[in-house]
């Protein structure tokens, strides 16, 4: 991978191309997580000659791993669904296939804390909505009646269009209610996968995505919800496999390298990239992706190149917080369990993924939608966390803990508050050589690293369209 942070002997100062190249259409794509890996393999696929510029010294945006003396520690445990096909053609792109694991068959063991109580939700291979049906009605959190009334609940969902404007004013929360749902449905079922994929609990989650997660992954496809995961560090995929990847398609990779304006010169546009302490490098391209935050997109935007500009900062964020914890022993069995009646949510086993030897075991807690928690001091999470894992968890009681730190993420995703939907932009800007991507824009996906994949590929074919060239690999449409 190239990490120059100057021009490469390829490339004068001003961008030209060297003659082999001359008559190729140039694109700077700005950013380096999955929406701009994604746009740049897009583009480069297409012919096209691609310089993407990173601010930090690697890839993979908010998907990434560091490390911890000898472990290997991924900032936030991230999932995927069978379903997320877009995901699922970038792990092929960057040849990472063999970095995750995909349960044949949706299997979530959940645990009460409060009673130590212990069920499943899993799926039979039956049709939808029957392959749910036998698990929801041995489901041992929800009574008799509740489990009814969820699977009316899911029925009524089922008929709704996650993309009817509508919805996105109206919060899930206050759908469910109306829908018979009572607080303890919400807690057991609904938040339990909602808050984990929205990143907020189903009164602060706009109906319209609620309602596109619920309906893809559980009232699809019968394998739709079927879990996946980095079976080694997410560096290694999202930076190793895509930095590989991005050198052999040929694209220019600039880390350390903050794009800080972008000028339009009738067909030309310039980037200005400040590539080290007092070194800028101007890139002209044809085409430019911005594929950063929404508030970063913001200040680089060009004047005009959007109808209302504030917008995009009025769309929110969301934190998640994750907690980690080495102990002595192996004191879970599975790879993952998920919690009821605990501020615990998710428990990952990352043992064999973060290198960890010695015979004890590395769990990481995945906390979604932490407002109130992503700004506590260590030891006070240390207070709260230690003694719920003992409650789930019985072997935890005689374990010791070697290790405990944790992770935050303030601006993990975007905030899928009711309103959203109107706010998110789509990749078409009113400069057709300047295109949006990223995870917060209008994919119709909550923040996830499918919608990051998916804006890259609208980004990169809507770029491809403006130029005149063909490109139109037919990922999208198959996802
Ligand atoms: C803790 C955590 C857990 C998560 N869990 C899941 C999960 O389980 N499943 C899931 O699907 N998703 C999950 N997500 C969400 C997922 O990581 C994101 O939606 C996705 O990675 C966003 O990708 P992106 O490319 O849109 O944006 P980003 O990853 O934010 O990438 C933008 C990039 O632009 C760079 N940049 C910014 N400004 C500039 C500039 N001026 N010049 C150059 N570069 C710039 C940034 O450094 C960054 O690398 C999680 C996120 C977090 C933080």
């Amino acid at each position: 991978m190239t990490t120059t942070q100057s021009s490469t002997s390829d490339e004068s100062p001003a961008g030209r191309a060297p003659a082999g190249d001359r008559g190729r259409r140039r694109a700077v794509v700005i950013g380096g997580g999955l929406a701009g890996t994604t746009a740049a393999l897009a583009l480069a696929d297409a012919g096209v000659r691609v310089t993407l510029t990173e601010a930090r010294p690697r890839l993979g945006g908010l998907a990434f791993s560091f490390r911890r003396g000898d472990l290997a520690v991924d900032n936030g445990q991230h999932v995927f669904l069978r379903c997320c096909t877009a995901y699922q053609w970038f792990l092929d792109r960057i040849a990472a296939r063999d970095l995750v694991t995909l349960q044949e068959r949706l299997d979530v063991p959940v645990v009460d804390a409060a009673t130590g109580r212990a069920g499943r939700l899993s799926r039979a291979a039956l049709p939808v909505p029957l392959h749910l049906a036998a698990s929801l009605a041995r489901y041992p959190h929800l009574s008799l009646r509740e489990r009814a009334s969820v699977g009316r609940a899911a029925l009524a969902l089922r008929g709704l269009d996650p993309a009817d404007p509508a919805l996105d004013g109206i919060d899930f929360g206050s759908w469910l209610a109306e829908h018979g749902q009572s607080a303890r449905t919400v807690e057991a079922l609904w938040d339990l996968v909602g808050v984990a994929t929205l990143n907020a609990t189903a009164g602060d989650a706009s109906l319209g995505l609620a309602a596109m997660v619920f309906k893809t992954g559980l009232l699809s496809d019968p394998g739709a919800a079927d879990i996946g995961w980095a079976s080694a560090p997410l560096g290694d995929l999202h930076h190793g496999r895509a930095g590989a990847a991005l050198e052999a398609a040929g694209v220019r990779v600039l880390l350390r390298s903050r794009a800080a304006a972008i000028t339009s010169d009738g067909a030309l546009r310039r980037v200005t990239v400040e590539t080290g302490p007092g070194r800028t490098e101007q890139l002209e391209a044809d085409t430019v992706v911005l594929a950063v935050p929404q508030r970063e997109a913001h200040a680089l935007l060009p004047d005009g190149a959007v109808e209302d500009p504030e917008k995009l900062l009025r769309i929110g964020t969301a934190p998640i917080l994750n907690v980690h914890v080495i102990y002595d022993r192996q004191v879970l069995d599975q790879p993952f369990v998920a919690a009821l009646g605990s501020p615990v949510q998710w428990v990952f086993d990352r043992t064999a993924s973060s290198g960890l030897t010695g015979g004890g075991q590395y769990l990481a807690l995945s906390q979604s939608a932490a407002q109130d928690e992503i700004d506590l001091p260590v030891a006070e999470l240390r207070d709260r966390y230690l003694p719920e894992l003992a409650r789930l968890l019985p072997a935890v009681r005689g374990a010791e803990v070697r290790d405990f730190f944790v992770t935050r993420e303030r601006t993990a995703t975007f905030a899928p508050t009711p309103g959203v939907g109107a706010l998110r932009p789509g990749p078409v800007t009113r400069d057709p050589g300047v295109l949006l991507a990223g995870a917060w824009t209008a994919t119709g996906w909550p923040a996830t690293m499918e919608s990051a994949v998916r804006s890259g590929l609208q980004a990169s074919r809507e770029a491809l369209s403006a130029l005149g060239l063909p490109g139109n690999n037919g990922v999208l449409e198959a996802a």
